[in-house]
């Protein structure tokens, strides 16, 4: 069964489009290369033993969707991950953010109808919850003002999905996972994180300085209200979080789903300080980590952790990868990295 995976070249899309081949899917990827590199295909292909058909388009373009529909016929469903996610680049440019978010799902809802697809999974995020008053955040907890363009995408994003599926003649079922902090890579490191320039994120970061890349880690802030003063996420492996969309996907197909928007939180359901990611890296990687403590970032949600009940109960869905693993995942795929430059 065919499942069109747009942004499938991007970093959780590579990883999505192993395990649904894996479960026995056929993805097929929508990608325009706009944040990922075409060795990614070879990394699939490597982990596949076969190659993954690609469309090298725009997924806002309507025409273009149109043609990969017609060219592939019989998908029975969608994943589109196609975004930019930069949260601080969104600050300085929100148009582009406004029209490539937006943009690419409307075009995508306009497209599916004309070809008969009505299954749809879309990558949400748990910055829609914004700074949450109680954690952990179920998906009841309701949303608060985003604290960026990029989060701004991302709940419009979720209330176009419940506007055109409240139409009277709407047949599109939709699941929106809301995902926390995807990080490591895949077990081969044939595939893993392919960040542009300077990290913004602080797993590639903290590997780039342990291969001395960059200098140092500079920890934003350690006066937050948290138990060691350092921010907390929920750190949730790329793999774990890719099978996540195998059993949405299935969830659909089976006619499973209770209502035409179902949301899940996909995260382990644990929160860990920044220091705490930092001493685990340490353990995993026997590397020791040149930091220091900065000045906060602006934006930075305090604190924020899953309430992972409602994926475990209705999907089945639970983590398997420790924070230890995922991290000792990144810093083999750091080193295959270096190793091929
Ligand atoms: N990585 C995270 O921390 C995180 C957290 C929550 C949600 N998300 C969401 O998950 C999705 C995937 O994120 P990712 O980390 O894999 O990002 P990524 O940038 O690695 O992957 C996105 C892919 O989409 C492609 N793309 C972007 N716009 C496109 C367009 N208009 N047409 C075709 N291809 C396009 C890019 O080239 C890239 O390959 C995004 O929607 C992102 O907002 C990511
Ligand atoms: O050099 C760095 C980089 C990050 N951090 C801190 O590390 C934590 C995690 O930061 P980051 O990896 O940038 O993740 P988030 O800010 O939580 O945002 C990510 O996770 C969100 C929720 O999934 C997504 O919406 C965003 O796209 C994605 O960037 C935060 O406290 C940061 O302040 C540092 O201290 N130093």
């Amino acid at each position: 069964m065919k499942i069109l995976v747009t942004g499938g070249a991007g970093y959780i899309g590579s990883h999505a489009v192993v395990e649904l081949h894996q479960a026995g899917f056929q993805p097929i990827i929508v990608d325009n290369f706009s944040n990922s590199e075409e060795s990614v295909l070879a990394g699939i292909e490597g982990i596949l033993g076969t190659a993954v058909p690609t469309h090298r388009i725009d997924c806002a373009d309507e025409a273009a969707l149109r043609q990969v529909f017609a060219a592939e016929p019989d998908i029975v469903g969608v994943i589109h991950f196609a975004a930019f996610k930069a949260v601080g680049e969104s600050v300085a440019k929100p148009l582009a953010y406004f029209q490539n978010n937006v943009g690419s799902l409307l075009t995508l809802l306009k497209v599916m109808p004309e070809f008969g697809v009505e299954n749809l999974v879309f990558s949400s995020s748990c910055t829609v919850y914004g700074i949450p008053d109680a954690l952990p955040v179920t998906e009841a907890t309701p949303t608060k003002p985003a604290s960026s363009p990029y989060g701004r995408t991302k709940q419009m994003c979720e209330e176009i999905v419940h506007d055109v599926s409240a139409a009277p003649d709407n047949k599109l079922r939709t699941i929106l996972l809301r995902y926390f902090n995807p990080i490591g890579a895949h077990a081969s490191a044939r595939i893993g994180e392919l960040p542009l320039g300077v990290p913004n994120n602080l797993v590639p970061y903290i590997t780039q300085t342990a291969a001395g890349i960059r200098e140092k880690l500079t920890i934003n802030g350690s006066d937050y209200d948290t138990p060691d003063g350092t921010n907390v996420r929920d750190y949730i492996h790329v793999v774990d979080l890719a099978k996540a969309h195998v059993v949405a996907v299935q969830r659909l197909l089976d006619r499973k789903a209770t209502d035409t928007v179902e949301t899940f939180n996909v995260g382990t359901g644990h929160g860990n300080s920044v220091l705490e990611v930092v001493q685990a890296f340490e353990q995993a990687s026997g590397q020791k980590l040149n930091y220091s403590i900065g000045p906060r970032r602006p934006g930075d949600v305090p604190a924020i952790y899953a309430d992972a009940t409602k994926a475990a109960e209705v999907l089945g869905f639970k983590t398997e990868t420790s924070l230890l693993d995922s991290l000792a995942s990144s810093w083999k795929w750091q080193q295959t990295l270096a190793d091929k430059k």
